[in-house]
């Protein structure tokens, strides 16, 4: 099972490394790795769950984040589902599980390629966080809204899938990491929350 612990964070030079091609079929340490990595999603984003081994949320987990620098990450978005009422603890637990149920997206994206990207730019209004930094780095990080991503998954089926907004956001950053690019890279410096003018503002 991932932990934080297993989690590198920003400093190793694994998270700046443009990462290695996969290759097909995959390993059984490869095919591991990609069963680990989206069991640390789900788990983390079971609010019961994740206190219990001190996880912090991720809608996405880039192999090199656990040090191995190969072009995999896992991605599961789940629906946008609110508890009825958000101070009983029964009602957070089932709208939690029923967000996952029914993802928005949910993959291990294995030698993902964004094929086209919507000139129009999307960034989340609450910035980005990530799972190897551990300070927040404040501002807008923009990113296309709308792409088509081309990937293979764990059985080398390939997909091609149009994505917009939050899911979009996502697998960006997600795709980043395997370029050895972190959010903050993208964050204007002088005016962390100056964006291009029409910049989409997500959530
Ligand atoms: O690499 C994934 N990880 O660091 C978890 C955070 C994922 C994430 C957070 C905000 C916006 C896009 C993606
Ligand atoms: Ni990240």
């Amino acid at each position: 099972m991932i932990l934080m612990d297993n989690i590198i964070r920003d400093g190793n030079p694994t998270l700046r490394k443009y990462a290695d091609k996969v290759t097909f079929p995959l390993s059984q340490e490869h095919q591991q790795l990609a069963k680990d990595m989206m069991e640390y999603l789900e788990v983390s984003q079971n609010p019961d769950l994740a206190e219990k081994y001190g996880l912090r949320a991720g809608v996405g987990l880039a192999a090199p984040q656990v040090d191995v620098s190969i072009q995999m990450a896992a991605v599961l978005v789940p629906s946008p589902v609110e508890p009825d009422d958000p101070d009983n603890h029964d009602d957070v637990l089932k709208a939690a599980q029923e967000a996952q149920d029914n993802p928005v997206f949910k993959d291990v994206i294995i030698n993902p390629v964004i094929v086209s990207q919507s000139v129009q730019l999307g960034a989340l209004s609450e910035g980005e966080g990530c799972l190897s930094v551990d300070e927040d780095k404040p501002g807008y990080v923009p990113r296309a809204d709308r792409i088509t991503l081309r990937y293979q998954d764990v059985d080398g089926n390939d997909h091609k899938v149009r994505l917009k907004n939050y899911p979009a956001i996502v697998c960006q950053h997600e795709i980043d990491h395997l370029h050895g690019v972190l959010f903050y890279d993208h964050i204007n410096k002088e005016q962390p929350f100056a964006a291009e003018e029409n910049t989409l503002l997500i959530g």
